[in-house]
Parts: C-alpha cells; sequence; structure tokens
C-alpha cells in the first residue's frame, strides 16, 4: 500500500501499475544533487512519514529527495529507471510535508534506452517532454495525465528551481522486451512479462495487483488479500495474460495467509468468447506455496482465479508458452 493510492473516480490512467515501482525493479539511478535527502526515497513503496523539527546533521529531516537553496538559473533533476518499459499514461508528484520548500513548477522527460545503459549514456540520450513545466503545490499530489503512445525506459523528473519531492509515481502500460519469450516457458500472469489485472471482487486491504508481482511476498500486505466475506459467493481475480498461451503449471502461493488464506481455490480461463477450467476446485493450505501441473493444452488470453469463500493470494503464477502469432505481436509492439 502507497500513500498516493488515486482517489475513487473514473479515471483509467491512475489505476494503471506504478512502472517505476521499486518491487518492480525501478531505480533512481542519478540525481544533480540531493544535499538535503537522498534521491532513492522518490520511489519508497512505503506512506511518507514526517516528524516535524527533526533536524540532522544537514537540517530537517525528509522523507523525500530533497536539493539545495539554487543561486543560479539552473534547475534540478532526477534519473529513474522503470522497472519495466512501458507507455506512460500519468504521472504523480507527491510533494508531501515539502511546505516551504516545494518545486513551484515541474516537468518530466522520458528517454528509450533498451539494455542496460551506464548513467553517461543515458545522458545524452534522445529525451522527449512528456509533462511540459507544470505549476505544483506543496504537500500534495500533484497529478499530470499523459498522452503519448511510446514505450519508454527512463525518465527524468525535472524541479524548476529547486526543492523537495517525497514520491513518483508513473502509471502505465507493460511493454516488455519478449527476447527469451519464444525458447523459455515464462509466467504468463506477470506484471513484468506484460499480464494486468483486470478485476478483482474485492480489493480490501491491499491493492490486488500485488498477486502478479515479481519475487516473493515480503508480508501479508504485498499481496491480494479481501476482506472477510459475510454473504453467499466467493471472492475473484481476474488476469489478462501477457499474451495468448497454454498454461501448464498454476503456482498458487499463501505464504503470509496464515489464518486467512481460501479453503479452496479453482482456475477458468478464457478464450475469445470460450471459457473453460483450467484447475478445478481445489484445497488449499495456509501460508503454503502450491504448484499444479495442468494437463490441458487450450490456450487461454485471461484467467479467473476463484478462491472460496474469501481470503487472497501473496502470488499467482502461470508458467507456460506463448502461442507464435502472440509472441509476433509482443515483438511488433516491443519495437513499434
Ligand atoms: N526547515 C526546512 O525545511 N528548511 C529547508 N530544508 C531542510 N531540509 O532543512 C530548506 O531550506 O529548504
Amino acid at each position: 500500500m502507497t500513500d498516493t493510492a488515486p482517489a475513487p473516480g473514473p479515471r483509467a490512467a491512475w489505476s494503471l501499475p506504478d512502472l517505476a515501482a521499486r518491487a518492480l525493479g525501478g531505480a533512481v539511478l542519478a540525481a544533480n544533487d540531493e544535499s538535503f535527502a537522498e534521491k532513492e526515497n522518490l520511489i519508497r513503496p512505503y506512506p511518507v512519514v514526517h516528524a516535524a523539527h527533526t533536524f540532522g546533521a544537514k537540517g530537517q529531516v525528509y522523507d523525500g529527495w530533497e536539493t539545495r537553496r539554487r543561486r543560479d538559473d539552473g534547475h534540478d533533476w532526477a534519473l529513474i529507471r522503470l522497472g519495466v518499459p512501458g507507455v506512460i499514461s500519468a504521472v504523480a508528484v507527491d510533494t508531501a510535508y515539502f511546505t516551504g520548500n516545494y518545486p513551484p513548477r515541474v516537468s518530466v522527460d522520458a528517454c528509450r534506452a533498451d539494455g542496460h545503459p551506464a548513467v553517461a549514456d543515458l545522458l545524452k540520450a534522445d529525451w522527449r517532454t512528456i509533462v511540459p513545466v507544470s505549476d505544483a503545490k506543496g504537500d500534495s499530489r500533484n497529478e499530470y495525465e499523459v498522452a503519448d503512445p511510446a514505450r519508454y525506459t527512463h525518465v527524468r523528473l525535472n524541479l524548476h528551481p529547486d526543492g523537495g519531492v517525497a514520491r513518483l509515481r508513473v502509471h502505465g502500460t507493460p511493454v516488455p522486451d519478449p527476447a527469451g519469450f519464444a525458447d523459455l516457458p515464462l509466467d504468463l500472469a506477470a506484471l513484468a512479462n506484460g499480464a494486468a489485472v483486470t478485476g478483482a471482487s474485492n480489493a480490501f486491504y491491499s491493492n490486488p495487483t500485488g498477486a502478479i508481482m515479481p519475487g516473493l511476498a515480503a508480508s501479508q500486505a504485498d499481496g491480494w488479500e479481501t476482506a472477510r466475506r459475510r454473504t453467499p459467493g466467493h471472492e475473484w481475480l481476474d488476469v489478462r495474460l501477457a499474451g495468448r498461451g497454454i498454461v501448464r503449471i498454476a503456482e498458487l502461493d499463501t505464504t503470509h495467509l496464515k489464518h486467512n488464506a481460501p479453503g479452496w481455490a479453482s482456475i477458468d480461463a478464457r478464450d475469445g468468447a470460450d471459457t473453460f477450467p483450467l484447475l478445478e476446485r481445489t484445497a488449499l493450505q495456509p501460508d503454503t506455496p502450491h504448484r499444479f501441473v495442468l494437463p490441458g493444452d487450450r490456450p487461454a488470453t485471461a484467467v479467473r482465479l476463484n478462491i472460496f469463500p474469501d481470503g487472497g493470494m501473496a502470488r499467482l503464477r502461470l508458467y507456460g508458452r506463448l502461442t507464435p502469432e502472440a509472441l509476433r505481436d509482443l515483438e511488433t509492439r516491443f519495437r513499434s
């Protein structure tokens, strides 16, 4: 859970995942100045913390990135690698607790530098403006929507002229490099491979997208957890796969869900207008990574994970192979 959860409403861009998230592999690579507070705080996943009148050797302590007061005409910048490349739809610049020292204006540039570029190479990259110089407020979540269909790998946050920013969130659609998707089985449900959570019956305790994030869940808050269900029925999670493919192994990981794991789970698959069972209703254990080998060979584009009656899932992994057509589509999308 972060401090910068979008306000409710029909604002699709803000419900897209944060491509700069540290948990996805994002990193703050460089900043021209971090005299007061360090740049890495920009992508911390935690709510911003603040205690007034706490002074360190450099001044008041802030949970964010804060530069010195400029005495020239320049501006400050920080360079961020996205965890997974993608199309950026919205950027949030959260100045929580920066009141007398927030940047009055910000802008954001983006570039596409595939591979593993060094900072020196990135500084020479072809940067495009995705958020022009825009007004920002102090102690606020400043939101800027982006209408640019290009795929980017890095962003640069500019402060005009200087100041402090608590958090940067870069919402967008992952467009991963499909090199290697052809020869190896991959997790067709992984966000990093281009899958997405498209719906959940209940998202009371955590963001359901946590269930398809990389790595092991760090805690119960890191996966999907529902409220206790007090009515008949069951909870479910919808996932659009990275592409049309055949799933051979399903991993249902209830790690950290000790007294609130689902009793049972099943998975339904969808391919066009057809739906079919991928995993029949199966008993689950608390705090356990379950692995099921699936017998079928029908391709699917999306799945619904059903949990009975409620609980959640730390991680859902669906290992399989893309169809040749789906692989070609991803390659075209990545190159365009
Ligand atoms: N009281 C402050 O916050 N002062 C300043 N910042 C820090 N971190 O002390 C400043 O000058 O921007």
